[in-house]
């Protein structure tokens, strides 16, 4: 059934998603910031700042008016970056409809509370909205969604109802999605997957190979699961999409922001230049410092995030870094070893 849709961002993922969804034959109303992007978006049908070469579907409006975008809406995406999202939740929060299916499509924390996005969402929206807000993650990168590249998410919320109807909208041929009841361990694998690419990237900028981005991949995923134990997740849901799928493509491809923030750092570029260059957002910094604080609030042992909060805010080079990670004391692979453990 054919639905109007509002999505709130037009970054590149805001504007992957409003593409799936008018593919799958949605109304699809994007919220944006800059009355250039709307007129370009509405003439054009391109959005070369943020997806170049690109022709999107005609049937995607765009404004910079947010209650005339969110009024009305059975449906509304988030697609704005972690740290916008309170502040944006809030601004649209009196536009909603009371049975709206809300939607967000961010990987991070909020800095200042170390809240999950639902969590922040939930704190700015009238019940019952609040309690069932569905988060898509996943392995996606927005360059190959928008060419229609064979591509699989998850959507996960505390409503099964909410999940099922998420799940609807977004599949098609191309875009395949899975549903995963585990709402924390979806948005925590999502966002912690970025500190790891960081990682990654910075390994391959220092000129390592294939064995340090395994063992990087391998240990970072060891190490995410044991905070997301902590707060709450499933430990499956770190080994499907939303954690060992991000976190292999997030690592890998050369789409990836945090990855080619991580190889520019390696390469000995100091952080600011770096978020400079790169002009579009890079979550992994700031979920970095959340993830940092979490482990220390939780007493996870996080080495990964730990040596990469020293390097991105303590003037600690990549090499000292890896010094510092290849030095520890002897350690077992295995955390449980059940009935094999000695
Ligand atoms: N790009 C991807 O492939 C991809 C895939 C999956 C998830 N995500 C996640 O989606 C979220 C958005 O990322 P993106 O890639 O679209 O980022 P982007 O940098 O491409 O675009 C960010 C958009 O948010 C807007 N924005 C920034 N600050 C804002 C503010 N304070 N208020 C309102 N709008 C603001 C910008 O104008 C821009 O339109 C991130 O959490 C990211 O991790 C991105
Ligand atoms: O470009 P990145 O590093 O922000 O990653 C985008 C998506 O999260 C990949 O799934």
């Amino acid at each position: 059934m054919s639905q109007d849709v509002a999505v709130i961002g037009a970054g590149s993922w805001g504007t992957a998603l409003a593409s799936v969804l008018a593919d799958n034959g949605h109304r699809v109303n994007v919220w944006v910031r800059d009355p250039k992007l709307a007129d370009e978006v509405n003439t054009r049908h391109t959005n070369e700042k943020y997806l170049p070469g690109v022709m999107l579907s005609p049937g995607i409006r765009a404004s910079v008016d947010l209650r005339e975008v969110v009024s009305d809406k059975p449906v509304v995406l988030l697609a704005v970056p972690s740290h916008a999202m309170r502040q944006v939740t809030r601004e649209l929060a009196p536009f909603l409809r009371p049975d709206v299916l809300l939607i967000h499509a961010a990987k991070g924390f909020e800095l200042e509370s170390l809240k999950r996005m639902t969590e922040v969402i939930g704190e700015e929206v009238p019940e019952p909205i609040g309690k069932g807000v569905v988060v898509l993650t996943g392995p996606s990168h927005a360059e190959e969604v928008v060419r229609r590249s064979p591509t699989t998410v998850v959507v996960a919320s505390a409503c099964e109802d909410r999940m099922l109807r998420a799940q609807d909208l977004f599949m098609n041929a191309y875009f395949r999605v899975y549903t995963n009841p585990d709402l924390v361990g979806a948005e925590i694998a999502g966002a912690l997957k970025n500190i790891i690419a960081l990682g990654a990237g910075m390994s391959d900028g220092l000129g390592f190979g294939d064995n340090a981005k395994a063992a990087l991949l391998t240990r970072g995923l060891a190490e995410i699961t044991r905070l997301g134990i902590k707060l709450g997740a499933m430990p499956l849901t770190f080994a499907g999409l939303a954690g060992v799928g991000d976190l292999i493509v997030t690592c890998t491809s050369k789409h990836s922001r945090n990855w080619r923030a991580g190889y520019l750092l390696g390469q000995g570029k100091p952080l600011d230049e770096v978020l400079e260059q790169m002009g579009m957002v890079v979550e992994g910094v700031r979920t970095t410092k959340a993830a940092y604080a979490l482990a220390s609030r939780n007493q996870v042992d996080m080495p990964i995030a730990s040596v990469l909060y020293g390097i991105l805010f303590e003037g600690k080079s990549p090499r000292q870094g890896v010094e510092e990670l290849m030095g520890r004391g002897r350690t077992r692979e295995m955390e449980y070893l059940g009935p094999f453990g000695v």
